[in-house]
């Protein structure tokens, strides 16, 4: 079999729009596709399109013969029927499972395993499901989708990885025919990561209403129920919006102080934490949302009659078209510092965008996140504070404050701008510098951690979540989103966790955690941690032809001691063979 796809051919079973979207692509790039259908008469393909004026349709069982690589771009209802007639055609023949879920059709695992189980002499790779059909057939391939591609077969993988770059995509290895279960899932799952960020958003400006009502309502009426659309809505609306401003900053200090208190870089965060940390770009855009529309209805009821300390007025009888009025220091400061707050937040939001993020280095993008991130609280707390302070003053009753909208919801995000200032203070910042460097620690002891360090920089959002390290402020997951081409050793601070790279003949797959066994031309890192939070030495396990070679690299302060090497045999599990070391 002909794993490297040199004739650069592929037959593409099913002309719907998945498949003739597939199709187009690869034609696009140079690839020769032979079609097969049900009806190869009647089909969707138009002979005027001079993109498939060279296809060939035929029969199903003419095309799989046709090419060593099948695309199967027909719906999973379909796979059973489909391999009873086609499986010997099939058989050692690279099938490209492209489908998802169907609702009502239960599959056990994922439809890719249950198509390699119908098919088991093929090789059924995984792969571009995540892609929509109207995406595929766009000429644009700038930003691209990253595309998982799994496979039991590692060759196989890599081919269709191939495939993949020469038609534009990112693809990346993705690992066993096992992982395709949550590829088909994430695939189809709606805006899982923002279902917390929206609930909580929703949750807040909920509160912040019920606090409005009775503060501007029941305590003191000072709006008429005419204005609750927008003068008062718009009030919990910044409350909120500053409220999950700080909360996407507070993580960062908690996860510092955490930091600091254990002495270590190598504690695991709490679940709750390190789920914050990943949460955090999500909540911060929806506080640049509800930012944004606090600013159109604040601009929209700019006056005197909306805000009448805001401006002064030069007559005993002001003119109703405010012709006789001007803003006052008050006034003029508070739209500044929330412009400027305003401003900040854009460019958080602006090196979000995955074209913006790849543009940046890592030390461009961590000095933007942090300095504007420390702006934009700043000036939303003094936006708050310009306009709140003045009255705070002329309050009898610690009641009167706190019942004051712009000091209650401002006291959160100025206790995130106090942790920092604190946390920026020099003997604290050298700590946290000297314990984000890593230091060693005594008595390590393997850790459940195993992965593939060729593996892992080719690794895609989501699939390095196992890994434990973080670093100060970012969790790796999050970072690893920010930026999916970076490695997790390059994200944590580059040698950090990258030991002696396999050679680059080698064929290497992601070998599950604990105790796994070294397998034919596999290499498996194992980390050397006590409790799996202290990686303190790499551990490299290689089958060659002979016997399984196992080295061990100090990585303690970054410095990469002479490797030590023994011997072992198949059976040997991980911890046996580093035990020998
Ligand atoms: N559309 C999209 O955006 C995406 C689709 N996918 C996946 O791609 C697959 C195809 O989707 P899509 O193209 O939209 O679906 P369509 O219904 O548009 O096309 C399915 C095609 O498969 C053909 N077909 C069905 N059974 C067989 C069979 N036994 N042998 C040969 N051909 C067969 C159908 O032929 P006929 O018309 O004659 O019935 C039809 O042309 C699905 O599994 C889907 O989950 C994945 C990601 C995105
Ligand atoms: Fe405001």
């Amino acid at each position: 079999m002909d794993f490297v796809n040199k004739s650069k051919t592929v037959t593409i079973i099913g002309m719907g729009d998945f498949g003739r979207a597939l199709a187009k692509r690869l034609l696009r790039f140079g690839y020769s596709v032979t079609f097969g259908g049900l009806n190869p008469n009647s089909h969707k393909i138009s002979p005027l399109d001079p993109l498939f004026s060279q296809t060939l349709i035929t029969s199903t069982k003419s095309a799989i013969r046709a090419n060593e690589v099948v695309f199967l771009c027909i719906s999973v209802v379909h796979f059973q029927h489909f391999a009873e007639k086609y499986k010997a055609a099939l058989s050692r023949k690279i099938v490209v499972d492209v489908s998802n879920r169907v609702k009502d059709f239960y599959v056990t695992n994922s439809n890719a395993e249950f198509l390699q189980s119908l098919l088991p002499d093929a090789i059924v790779v995984k792969a571009f499901n995540v892609v929509s059909a109207y995406v595929m057939e766009g000429n644009s391939v700038q930003n691209s989708r990253v595309v998982p591609v799994a496979s039991n077969h590692s060759l196989a993988r890599q081919a269709i990885i191939d495939l993949g770059n020469e038609a534009g995509f990112r693809p990346y290895d993705a690992g066993m025919l096992s992982n395709s279960g949550s590829i088909e899932l994430n695939s189809t799952r709606m805006f899982s990561k923002w279902k917390v960020p929206v609930v909580t958003a929703a949750a807040v400006y909920a509160l912040w209403w019920l606090f409005v009502a009775y503060v501007d309502f029941i305590r003191k009426v000072n709006f008429t129920w005419e204005q609750v659309f927008l003068r008062v809505a718009n009030k919990p609306l910044c409350m909120t919006a500053i409220t999950l401003l700080a909360l996407t900053y507070l993580p960062g200090c908690l996860a510092a102080m955490y930091q600091l208190v254990n002495d270590t870089k190598y504690h695991q965060f709490p679940k709750w934490l390190d789920s914050w940390l990943a949460a955090r770009r999500q909540i911060g855009l929806v506080a640049f949302a509800l930012t944004s529309m606090h600013v159109y209805i604040s601009t929209l009821l700019l006056r005197p009659t909306y805000f009448p300390s805001w401006f002064n007025c030069s007559g005993l009888a002001p003119g109703l078209d405010g012709s006789d009025t001007w803003m006052n220091w008050k006034g003029e400061l508070s739209c500044l510092t929330g412009l400027l707050g305003m401003l900040a937040m854009c460019v958080l939001a602006v090196i979000t965008i995955p074209g913006v993020t790849d543009s940046l280095n890592w030390a461009e993008w961590r000095f933007l996140q942090s300095k504007c991130g420390c702006l934009t609280l700043l000036f939303s707390t003094g936006h708050a504070w310009v306009m709140g302070a003045p009255v705070w003053m002329n309050y009898i009753s610690w009641v009167d404050v706190l019942t004051s909208e712009t000091f209650v919801s401002s006291f959160l995000p100025a206790l995130v701008v106090v942790l920092r200032v604190i946390q920026s203070l020099p003997f604290i910042r050298h700590s946290l510098i000297r314990i984000r460097k890593g230091q060693i620690e005594d008595n390590p002891s393997l850790t459940t951690i195993t992965t593939d360090t060729s593996q892992v920089s080719r690794k895609a959002p989501g699939d390095i979540s196992k890994l434990t390290y973080t670093d100060q402020t970012t969790s790796l997951s999050e970072k690893q989103q920010q930026h999916p081409n970076r490695t997790p050793a390059q994200a944590v601070g580059s040698e950090d966790i990258q030991g002696p790279s396999p050679s680059s003949g080698d064929h290497s797959r992601v070998i599950s955690t604990k105790d796994s066994r070294a397998q034919s031309k596999d290499i498996l890192v194992c980390e050397n941690a006590s409790a799996a939070k202290s990686p303190r030495s790499q551990t490299v396990v290689k089958r060659t032809d002979d016997d399984i070679r196992v080295r061990v690299t100090n990585l303690a302060d970054r410095e990469v001691a002479s490797p030590l090497i023994t011997s072992g045999n198949e059976s040997d599990s991980c911890e046996e063979l580093v035990s020998r070391v």
